[in-house]
């Protein structure tokens, strides 16, 4: 469903080749873990597939539609995406705002959009937080109203951006069993990228291992520890698996 076909990227002012090559297939209800440390190209990949940077040379194609200038917006369209930091919600609107502004450029109607809340905040656990300002909200309930908010049109994939980043165990914890039941109810594909061994080892079904804007290794997520794959991929995180 996602399929990505010799990509090469090199910022202007860096030295580095932020993508060398890649090419990667995903299927339909697959969960995939870019993993990678920091500088590999992880973001870099996901803004590419999600037609925000322009890569120097590369084939994407998602849903059977091959991304050029004419279908980048169509693409666009299709995605939910979650990219890392503060800017995936307006903080000084309730959650439910965000629902409606989000849900509307997206072309839902109201109607549309309350049958989707209703879809899917059992999910994430967001029912009770509807009426709250996201300014309010703990990182692991932004992080979830986010996701909620990338899910209110009919989206293939979802791809997050350091979704784990700043959560504690309970909010990883509630994160890595929304993304699952996702899969399983739904069928949604999710591309994560992340440096969090531990969080994508209990999330994933494949990890794809990228760096220094390269794929090095790709297998299926199956009795490997977290900390094999840190040892053997030389990544770290602060975190031991429990
Ligand atoms: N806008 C930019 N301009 C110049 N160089 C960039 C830009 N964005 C990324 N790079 C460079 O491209 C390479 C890949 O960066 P990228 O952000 O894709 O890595 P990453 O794996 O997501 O890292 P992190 O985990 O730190 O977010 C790095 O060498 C980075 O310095």
């Amino acid at each position: 469903m996602l399929t990505v076909k010799n990509l090469y990227k090199k910022y202007n002012k860096s030295k580095a080749i932020a993508s060398n090559n890649i090419s990667m297939d995903i299927n339909k209800g697959e969960i995939v873990g870019l993993l990678g440390p920091n500088g590999a190209g992880k973001t870099t990949l996901l803004k590419i597939i999600c037609g925000l940077t322009i890569p120097d040379s590369s084939e994407v194609i998602i849903s059977n539609i091959k991304m050029e200038d004419k279908t980048r917006l169509k693409i666009m369209e299709k995605i939910g995406v979650v990219l890392e930091g503060n800017k995936n919600l307006y903080w000084a609107i309730s959650v439910l705002d965000n629902y409606y502004y989000f849900g509307s450029i997206k072309g839902k109607t109201m109607g549309e959009i309350k049958k989707n809340i209703e879809k899917y905040e059992d999910i994430l656990k967001t029912k009770e937080l509807l009426i709250r300002k996201v300014n309010t909200l703990s990182m692991g309930q932004k992080q979830r109203v986010a996701i909620t908010a990338s899910l209110l049109h009919e989206l293939e994939p979802l791809i997050l951006d350091e979704p784990s980043n700043g959560l504690d165990i309970e909010s990883r914890i509630l994160l890595t069993n929304a993304i699952k039941t996702l899969r399983e109810e739904m069928k949604i594909t999710v591309l994560i990228a992340s440096h969090d061994t531990d969080f994508l080892r209990k999330t994933v079904d494949r990890f794809i291992i990228i760096n220094n804007g390269n794929i090095v290794d790709e297998f299926e997520n199956t009795n490997i520890t977290a900390e094999d794959i840190e040892n053997k991929y030389k990544i770290h995180t602060n975190l031991k698996e429990v």
